[in-house]
């Protein structure tokens, strides 16, 4: 139940189904972190876009997409609905990033929503809640956060990337496998070649 792992995975997948947001990552990687070393930790706070390009992805693809059942300790009204004492609650963070009255082409992958904008996936903004919210939210959304970002941006920065057979972007095959933690169905193939050569 590798929560990072599929977070990887999935922000991959829509950068190879996406070249022109692959490239942009690829060139804000070059500008920020320049061709003659490798990125570092301290480097993500300033990669703005990629940045985007991951929330975007856990938009789409929030990999424990009904968070973890929770339970009422109380009796409580929800925008007019009574949950019982003990009731299980179950929460759909993908419905909720796929709403169509909060998001615009909720179904498209477009990072760039997000430019200008203070909207956050740590809970505080409720359309956007990968990590859940509230006390019993991801304890480990800080080392999940810095392990996706750091991972894909070397994998951008070291690599060009694309796809095996001439297959088209628009071929490549999203089928999720349903689990408490969603990941691909079946496995990502693309053949890298080096781009960082220092
Ligand atoms: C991108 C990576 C990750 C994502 C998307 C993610 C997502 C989540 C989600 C949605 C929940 C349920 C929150 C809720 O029900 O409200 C959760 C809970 C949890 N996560 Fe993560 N997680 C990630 C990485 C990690 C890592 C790296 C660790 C540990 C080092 C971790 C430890 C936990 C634990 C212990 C809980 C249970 C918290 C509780 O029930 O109080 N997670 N995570």
């Amino acid at each position: 139940m590798d929560t990072s792992a599929a977070a990887i995975e999935w922000t991959l997948s829509e950068l190879l189904k996406h070249p022109e947001v692959m490239k942009k990552v690829q060139n804000e990687l070059a500008k920020v972190v320049g061709m003659d070393r490798m990125v570092e930790e301290s480097d993500l706070e300033s990669l703005e876009y990629l940045n985007m390009v991951i929330k975007e992805t856990l938009r789409l693809h929030p990999v424990a997409p009904l968070l973890i059942p929770h339970q009422a300790m109380d009796e409580c009204m929800v925008n007019g609905f009574f949950i019982p004492k003990n009731s299980q609650v179950l929460i759909n963070a993908f419905a909720i990033g796929r709403d169509q009255h909060a998001w615009t082409d909720a179904d498209k992958f477009i990072p760039e929503r997000f430019a200008g904008t203070n909207i956050d996936i740590r809970g505080h903004d409720f359309q956007l809640i990968p990590f859940g919210s509230g006390r019993r939210s991801c304890p480990g959304i800080q080392l999940g956060l810095i392990v996706v970002r750091l991972l894909v941006a070397q994998l951008m920065h070291c690599f060009h990337w694309k796809l095996p057979s001439d297959m088209l972007p628009s071929e490549l095959d999203m089928t999720e496998e349903f689990g408490i933690v969603v990941s691909r169905a079946n496995l990502l193939y693309a053949l890298p070649s080096l781009r960082l050569h220092k």
